[in-house]
């Protein structure tokens, strides 16, 4: 095929009749989520709006029949953004977030909620969960853990304190770059800013570029980010996000130390989430302080086959929770063995608490 005018002008032609139909289906999906809202609103339950069960479904069944040339990431995003827009129409979405702007706490409630939702930043993981609590914002989203660093402690204490459902998860790749300011003068730097863990996910690419400069933990990186501004001997380690929100340039891209960094963020709500299919369980149990108490807890899982995806011990706050864990794993609360098991835990036991069931995290 040549290149000529003509060739292009007919396809152009093409993609306006098909950008057409596109349209077309687009409204009639969203008068369709419309008549949704009126079903919704009618129901003596109460009406909820946001359903992650059925969003998981309607992504998985679109990145199944997708043929391609698109990815069936990138066809699942265009979907989520569909839906993002169907949902506001219903009801405006508020998230509220771990902020401040551009962190990426921010960026997760993006992938997850699409551009729709109106996310509002906090200055604290409490704040958020006290926010959804309150009934000020419909949801929230915390970072929960890195693949690099581990746990988000802050937010597992969050939980045993607050009565709030994990509702779905979320996973980031995380990429840092090393950001100045345009003023900075780039061989002088003798200071880098960024959140502990994005220091510490970095931390060989320091000692090998950086070894001299001064490491500042701030309260995350978006912060760092815009605390540069005006230092001319500091740097930044951040994401895309706040590079674009604060108008810094990149020394250096994908500084991590390991390629495959990621974050996994928990929504949480107020929501019980039905089956999606594919879901996972989220717990929390005290067990006394005993020999064995490990074993006791987790046999009962071995024993009717359950997948554990995530152990973590947390110090007890209180003296009856001697030994807290959290554990997650495949499955949800409505399934039958999912039940039993959740039975026997309870038996042995000091407290068992359901955080929530929740579909496994689709883009
Ligand atoms: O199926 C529903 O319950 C809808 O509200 C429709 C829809 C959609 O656009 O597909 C929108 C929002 C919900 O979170 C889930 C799905």
């Amino acid at each position: 095929m040549t290149d000529s005018p003509n060739n292009l002008d007919t396809l152009r032609q093409r993609i306006d009749e098909i950008d057409n139909d596109i349209l077309r289906l687009i409204s009639a999906r969203a008068e369709c989520a419309k008549q949704v809202a009126e079903v919704k609103t009618k129901s003596d339950k109460g009406a909820v709006f946001y359903r992650p069960e059925r969003e998981a479904q309607v992504l998985r069944r679109i990145m199944e029949l997708n043929q391609g040339p698109l990815n069936s990431e990138e066809m699942a995003r265009l979907f989520r953004e569909i839906m993002s827009a169907c949902l506001a129409l219903e009801q405006p979405t508020k998230v509220a977030y771990l902020g401040p702007e551009g962190t990426f706490t921010q960026q997760a409630a993006l992938k997850h909620f699409g551009a729709s939702a109106v996310s509002m930043p906090m200055a604290a993981i409490d704040e958020v969960f006290r926010e959804v609590e309150a009934g000020a914002v419909n949801y929230g989203v915390v970072p929960v853990e890195n693949s690099t660093e581990g746990v988000v402690s802050h937010t597992l204490d969050s939980f045993m304190d607050s009565s709030i459902h994990i509702c779905g998860e979320v996973v980031l790749r995380i990429h840092h770059h090393l950001l100045v300011a345009d003023t900075t003068l780039r061989d002088k730097v003798s200071r880098v800013y960024s959140h502990p863990q994005s220091l510490a996910q970095c931390r060989k690419w320091l000692d090998a570029h950086y070894p001299r400069a001064e490491r500042v933990p701030v309260s995350s990186n978006a912060e760092a980010a815009k605390m540069i501004k005006g230092e001319w001997h500091s740097a930044a380690i951040a994401g895309d996000m706040a590079a674009k929100l604060y108008g810094l340039e990149k020394v250096a891209e994908k500084i991590e130390d390991r390629p495959d960094n990621s974050t996994r963020f928990l929504i949480i709500g107020s929501q019980h989430v039905p089956m999606s299919g594919e879901d996972k369980t989220s717990i929390v149990v005290a067990m006394r302080n005993q020999p064995g108490a490990l074993h006791d807890l987790l046999e009962p899982f071995h024993r009717h086959s359950i997948d554990l995806t995530r152990l973590e011990t947390r110090p007890s706050r209180t003296g009856v929770w001697n030994y807290v864990f959290f554990i997650d794993f495949k499955g949800h609360v409505d399934e039958p063995r999912v039940a039993a098991v959740l039975e026997e835990v309870r038996l042995r036991a000091s407290e068992l608490k359901v955080l929530g069931s929740y579909p496994v995290g689709v883009l």
